[in-house]
């Protein structure tokens, strides 16, 4: 099977690659990346090195790559080959840099003789039908099979020297759409498939990843990362501990209320959420899990959503706002503002202008502001 990788990154690296060649047979596998030396590097060593940060001992493991080459030597006369058989495109280059692709997907789309499957592997919301609905026209769109799913491995930035070896947490879990694999395409091993897609992105996104950033921007309210610099730092604080419990309760409130979730089964994915953010060797970094705030932010990604449904319903969402107002001045701070806000209007103002929040929003957060 050809997989075509875009975004020789920690996910990239660290997890496609991995995940795909130990549980499938004859996995032809290229990587593609805006950055030369990156794909210099890759294609000197037509590696990649990882080790796994198992709690009790570290285990090594190489993988092969088939290819490396830059966006554009694709469609060079030597790859014609390879272009012609492309089985399915994975990428995890960040949700923002996605539009990015457009004219090479629309360049792709004109060459191809067959539809091929397309994996968004990014942190979102269903990153997959976003970039078919927002990126492309219908013609392109009919080319492909967009497939959402959900990707999780916790991979922190390499302070390792070359780009061929990475850290990477142990654990993974990696689900896609089944309504939208294609019929007659054999599945792949190692993934799950969920006929529940909206449950799975919410689950991970609302918890893990928001919580991850809502760590970042309170410790960095508290202590302006001076004496805590990563996530098990963090977590070594009783204070920092009880904020993570009531900011999980939350979520779980809305979970459970949105998808007639099992609050059990999401109390559980909780507590395994944090004994993996308290493995010490995995040494993830706070501006990391902070990247991109403003993103973050926004009423399509992993915090605001949470409020607007707890205002709707009328769920506690106290300490989930506590960390969208942290988020907010974590982002002016790093923007060298050095202006903090707390001030009501200035909150609406900030989020009709900067976060996308629509009319209605704005109207539903001034009342439960002023409530
Ligand atoms: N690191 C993690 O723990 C983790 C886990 C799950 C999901 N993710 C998601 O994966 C995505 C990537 O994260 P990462 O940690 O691998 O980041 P990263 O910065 O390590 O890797 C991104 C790679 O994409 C490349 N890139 C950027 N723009 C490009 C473009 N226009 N064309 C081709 N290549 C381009 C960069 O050169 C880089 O090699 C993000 O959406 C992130 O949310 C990360
Ligand atoms: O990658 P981001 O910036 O969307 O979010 C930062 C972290 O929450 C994220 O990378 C997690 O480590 C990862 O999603 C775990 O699967």
């Amino acid at each position: 099977m050809n997989i075509v990788h875009i975004g020789a990154g920690n996910i990239g690296k660290g997890f496609i690659l991995p995940v795909l060649k130990d549980n499938n047979k004859n996995i032809n596998f290229t990587f593609l990346d805006v950055n030369q030396q990156v794909i210099d590097d890759l294609k000197k060593t037509k590696m990649v090195s990882l080790t796994y940060l198992n709690k009790l001992k570290n285990v090594n493991k190489n993988y092969i790559i088939e290819n490396a080459l830059t966006l554009n030597e694709i469609f060079e006369p030597q790859n014609t080959n390879l272009l012609n058989n492309i089985d399915l495109i994975t990428i995890s280059i960040g949700k923002e840099n996605l539009i990015k692709l457009k004219p090479w997907f629309e360049k792709l789309a004109e060459k191809l003789t067959k539809k091929i499957i397309v994996m968004c592997c990014e942190n979102g919301n269903k990153v997959s039908s976003f970039f078919k609905d927002k990126v492309f026209e219908k013609e392109t769109q009919k080319k492909f099979f967009f497939v959402d799913c959900v990707v999780d491995r916790i991979i922190p930035i390499s302070k390792l020297k070359n780009a061929k070896s990475l850290n990477v947490e142990e654990y993974y879990s990696w689900i896609y759409d089944a309504n939208q694999w294609p019929g007659d395409v054999p599945k792949l091993s190692g993934l799950k498939t969920s006929k529940n897609i909206d449950f799975e992105v919410s689950k991970k996104l609302y918890m893990l990843n928001s919580l991850h950033c809502s760590l970042a921007w309170y410790i960095y309210k508290n202590d302006k990362f001076k004496s805590i610099s990563t996530i098990y730092n963090a977590l070594q604080n009783s204070e920092v501990l009880l904020f993570t419990e009531k900011y999980l309760d939350e979520c779980i409130s809305i979970l459970e209320h949105k998808f007639h979730a099992d609050a059990k089964e999401l109390k559980s994915y909780a507590i395994s959420i944090i004994k993996r953010f308290m493995n010490k060797k995995v040494d993830d970094d706070l501006h990391r899990v902070a990247r991109n705030t403003l993103s973050k932010l926004k009423t399509d990604d992993r915090i605001s959503p949470m409020i607007l449904y707890a205002i709707k319903y009328s769920l506690n969402c106290e300490t989930i706002y506590m960390s969208f107002l942290n988020g907010i001045n974590y982002y002016l701070s790093e923007n060298e503002t050095n202006v903090e806000i707390k001030d009501n209007n200035e909150i609406l103002n900030f989020c009709s202008t900067n976060l996308n929040f629509s009319i209605n929003e704005i109207n539903a957060l001034k009342k439960y502001i002023i409530n």
